[in-house]
């Protein structure tokens, strides 16, 4: 059964989308869903993941958007770990409720992002007969996106260094991109020399802990810290020091700080390149297969800044490389958005 061709005219398209659960597999999607609206009159069906940020932000960002929720978890490491049996049966219970909203809703194709949920949404478009695209944001693809390179008509990439993580028989059908950014207008206004401090949309601890000891010693510098609703002692905080539980807009932030501190997801990292911040990145050790690190290695060769691993980032050496940042200055500007080239390329590929 083939839902997708020939579905919509030349001018409009109807695409279904997964892609979420944190902000390094959302953003990027909507930065390619905004891209296609900006072409063409677009109708989404996005799958969301029950209680995770795509509930929350998809509402006020895209209440146009249908939205369809899913209730599955990720899978636990080691992949045989017990409780994964649980986890893959909830996975294949959707299976019914996917098809079903696909069928309805006859998409173009379906265009997934990553993260537990692209999978069973991918495979269900596979089955219907609808084209599938993937995008990868790290250098280190997930297991869900290998899996689904199988099948999909073209696999974007983000970096070079990926290309090798998939397997051979599908690397013709791969094309590197870069990461799609979300951008909208505006900048904030904010006093130099601003650090923004970010351990991507969980937040982290350990850099909650790390503003507060750098707004302390630095009183002549101004942080914002997104907390991404991780802990902070907030009993004596320093005027310097702007906390934030989450940042709707980043793109507006990325365009005024003088530098940044940041854990190194790949969506963050893509972010940072993009706008030209030069940055500390303390990658999170916990990351799948340590892929923040290699994150960290590729944003370290841009020469916009550093990674410090979290053992070695001791205030003192974090404040030395700091200044060193700030004192050598920023260049504002902003790189063309990869989304562009993502969404010339599925055009191309639909209208064959
Ligand atoms: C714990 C986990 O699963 N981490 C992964 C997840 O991280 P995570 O979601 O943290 O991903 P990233 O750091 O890459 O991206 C975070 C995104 O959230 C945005 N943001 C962050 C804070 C805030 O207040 N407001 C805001 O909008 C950032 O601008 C960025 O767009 O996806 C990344 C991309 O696949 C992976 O590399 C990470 O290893």
């Amino acid at each position: 059964m083939i839902l997708g061709s020939n579905a919509s005219d030349a001018t409009s398209l109807r695409i279904s989308a997964a892609g979420g659960v944190t902000g390094g597999h959302l953003y990027p999607n909507l930065a390619v869903l905004e891209e296609f609206a900006g072409r063409l009159n677009t109708e989404v069906l996005y799958f969301c993941v029950e209680g995770k940020l795509e509930e929350k932000l998809l509402p006020v960002f895209h209440p146009e958007y249908k939205r369809v929720s899913l209730r599955v978890q990720g899978l636990l490491r080691p992949i045989y770990h017990p409780a994964n049996v649980i986890r893959i049966l909830r996975i294949i219970s959707n299976e019914g409720k996917i098809k079903a909203n696909l069928k309805s809703f006859r998409p173009d194709f379906s265009y997934v992002s990553g993260g537990y949920v692209s999978y069973p949404v991918a495979l269900a478009s596979k089955r219907l007969g609808v084209p599938v695209f993937v995008q990868e944001q790290n250098t280190i693809p997930g297991k869900s996106n290998v899996a689904i390179s199988r099948f999909a008509e073209r696999i974007f990439v983000a970096f070079e260094e990926s290309i090798t993580h998939f397997p051979p028989e599908v690397r013709n059908r791969i094309v590197i991109t870069g990461n799609p950014i979300w951008v909208r207008e505006g900048k904030v206004e904010l006093a130099h020399p601003t650090v923004l401090i970010v351990g991507g949309s969980g937040g982290s601890e350990f850099l909650n802990a790390l503003a507060l000891e750098l707004a302390k010693r630095m009183p002549d510098v101004n942080f914002v810290l997104s907390t991404g609703g991780k802990s902070l002692d907030t009993a004596d905080l320093p005027k310097n020091l702007e906390v934030k539980n989450y940042i709707d807009n980043m793109f507006a932030y990325w365009r005024a700080v003088d530098c940044a501190i940041t854990r190194a997801g790949a969506t963050t990292i893509s972010e940072l390149i993009h706008f030209n911040v030069p940055a500390i990145v303390i990658p999170w050790e916990g990351a799948t297969e340590g892929h923040q690190v290699i994150n960290a290695k590729i944003f370290e060769k841009t020469g916009l800044g550093k990674m410090i691993r979290e053992s070695d980032a001791s205030v003192d050496k974090v404040e030395w490389e700091l200044r060193h940042l700030l004192l050598h200055g920023r260049v504002f500007s902003e790189r063309e958005n990869p989304a562009k080239k993502i969404v010339d390329e599925i055009l191309r590929v639909i209208s064959r």
